[in-house]
C-alpha cells in the first residue's frame, strides 16, 4: 500500500527582516546570505523526505522564491492583509499555504532548521498520522516554541505560532509529539542555537558559510 504523503508549507520571511536575533552570528557573512542558507537547507531536507509529496514555500522574497523553485518547491506569495504583528503575519502565511494545498495531509514547518535530517521529519509526520482527526505538533528543543504543526485531511491547520506557541497549540487541541528528533527540534534563532545546530551537523549551505567564517560558530 502506498503511504499517504504530506504537503509541507514552509513560510520564509523577506530576507532583509529575517532572523534578526541571529544578526552578526557569522562575522563577515552578510546576514541575508545566512538567512537564505538556513531556509534553503531546511527546504532541501523537506524535499528529500520520503513522507513528503509537495513542498509549498510561502514567501514575498524574490531570492528565496527563485532558489526554492529551482530546488523543486512550489512558491506562493504571502497572504494579502496578513495582520498587525509578526505572529499574525506568520500564521496568515501558514493558513494561506494550507488553504492552497487543498484538503489532504498538511503540515507547517519553520524555515530555520539548518540541521534537519529528512528521516526525523518523516518519523514525526508518520507519528502525526497515527491518530486520525487530530492535529499534532513538535515543540522546539527548549519546549516553548513550535517547529512543526501537522493536520490530517479535512482538519484546518489552525496555526498558533508565536511566543509560547507550544502551549497555544496544546490549548487549541493539538497533541504534542514526543519523539527525540534533535535536528527537527533545533530551530536557530540565536548564535547559541547555531552553535548547537553545528554540533548536530549543518546542511551544506549553512555549513559552507560557517566554514568560510570561523571554525565553530559561536
Ligand atoms: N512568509 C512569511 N514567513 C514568516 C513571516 N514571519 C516569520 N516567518 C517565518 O516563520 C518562521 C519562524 O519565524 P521566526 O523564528 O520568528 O523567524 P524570524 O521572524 O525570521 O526571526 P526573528 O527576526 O529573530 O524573530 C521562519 O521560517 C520565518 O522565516 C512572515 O511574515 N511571512
Ligand atoms: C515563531 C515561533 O518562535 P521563534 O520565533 O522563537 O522560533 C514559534 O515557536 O512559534
Amino acid at each position: 500500500m502506498t503511504e499517504p504523503s504530506w504537503t509541507v508549507v514552509v513560510p520564509v520571511k523577506r530576507l532583509e527582516g529575517a532572523k534578526s536575533r541571529l544578526r552578526g552570528a557569522l562575522p563577515g557573512v552578510p546576514h541575508e546570505a545566512l538567512a537564505l542558507a538556513l531556509a534553503l537547507d531546511t527546504v532541501d531536507a523537506v524535499l528529500a523526505c520520503d513522507a513528503v509529496g509537495a513542498v509549498l514555500v510561502v514567501t514575498d522574497d524574490t531570492r528565496v522564491a527563485a532558489a526554492v523553485r529551482a530546488a523543486g518547491a512550489r512558491v506562493l506569495p504571502d497572504a494579502p492583509d496578513a495582520g498587525p504583528d509578526a505572529a499574525a503575519r506568520l500564521n496568515a502565511a501558514l493558513r494561506h499555504g494550507a488553504a492552497t494545498a487543498g484538503g489532504g495531509l498538511v503540515a507547517g514547518l519553520t524555515a530555520d532548521l539548518p540541521a534537519l535530517r529528512p528521516a526525523e521529519l518523516g518519523a514525526a509526520l508518520r507519528a502525526a498520522g497515527h491518530l486520525p482527526g487530530v492535529r499534532h505538533f513538535v515543540a522546539d528543543a527548549p519546549g516553548d516554541g513550535t517547529v512543526l504543526l501537522a493536520a490530517p485531511a479535512g482538519v484546518p491547520l489552525d496555526p498558533r505560532f508565536g511566543v509560547g506557541s507550544a502551549a497555544a497549540h496544546a490549548a487549541s487541541g493539538a497533541l504534542s509529539l514526543a519523539g527525540a528528533w534533535p535536528t527537527l527540534r533545533r530551530d536557530v534563532d540565536t548564535p547559541a542555537d547555531l552553535a548547537v545546530a553545528a554540533g548536530l551537523g549543518l546542511g551544506p549551505r549553512t555549513a559552507t558559510l560557517a566554514a568560510g567564517c570561523c571554525p565553530t560558530p559561536a
